[in-house]
């Protein structure tokens, strides 16, 4: 089984869990795509998706599921979204796709947050995927030493500006055995709007795709 078929099976096992005419939260990424294919295929489920990324909105638009604005939507059950690595605790390392902030910000509103992964993303300690921290464009220098100071090694993401307009600083050589603490203290410096350590908000139920079926781990 490939990698792609993996993710896809992940997905298509997130439509279980989304309750009957209820509003669902939509990441960003290839195994996401998955879901939102799977989703315009149960539209009957769901009122609408809050959307975590202008990728996603094109593609949940392009499917004819309708795409409601955060700010008229108090609370909704589940966030279906993927990882570039979970551990354990179910803390992640988000942002490949450079949405981590909105990625974030939907994921606080929901109830339940359901990673969709294929096996490949479970490692024992975060740190080995390069670690997205979203910069306010001035702030990148700083920022840059700031994060050299914590033991990380910092690359601006060439061409890539995120939907809120700032630049993507990765940061390589952190072995993070604290995503809690460490996750506060990127966040603490100035010009940073959120790194991609999901631990304060950390998956729910993990669904992970293997080459002999998918597990669903809580
Ligand atoms: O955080 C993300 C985007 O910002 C994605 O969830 C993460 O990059 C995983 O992507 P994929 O499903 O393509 O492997």
């Amino acid at each position: 089984m490939t990698q792609d078929e993996m993710k896809r099976n992940a997905a298509r096992a997130a439509i279980a869990f989304i309750p009957e005419n209820s509003i669902v939260g939509v990441g960003t990424g290839s195994t996401v795509n998955h879901f939102i294919d799977a989703l315009a295929d149960n539209k009957h489920l769901i009122k609408g998706a809050v959307s975590s990324s202008e990728q996603s909105t094109a593609r949940l638009k392009a499917l004819g599921i309708p795409v409601l604005d955060l700010n008229h939507v108090t609370s909704f059950n589940v966030y279906v979204d993927g990882a570039d690595e979970i551990n354990p605790q179910r803390h992640m390392i988000k942002g490949g796709g450079a949405a981590l902030t909105r990625e974030k910000i939907v994921a606080a509103v929901a109830d339940t947050f359901i990673c969709i992964v294929d096996s490949t993303k479970q490692v024992p300690v975060l740190g080995q995927f390069p670690l997205p921290v979203e910069v306010i464009p001035m702030a990148a220098a700083y920022v840059s030493r700031e994060l050299v100071k914590l033991g990380g090694t910092p690359f601006l993401r060439e061409g890539v500006i995120t939907d809120n307009g700032n630049v993507i600083i990765d940061v390589k050589g952190l072995s993070i055995t604290d995503p809690l603490t460490l996750e506060q203290n990127i966040n603490n410096i100035v010009g940073v709007v959120t790194n991609g350590i999901f631990a304060h908000r950390s998956a729910d139920i993990v669904l992970v795709g293997t080459a002999s079926g998918t597990q669903t781990l809580r």
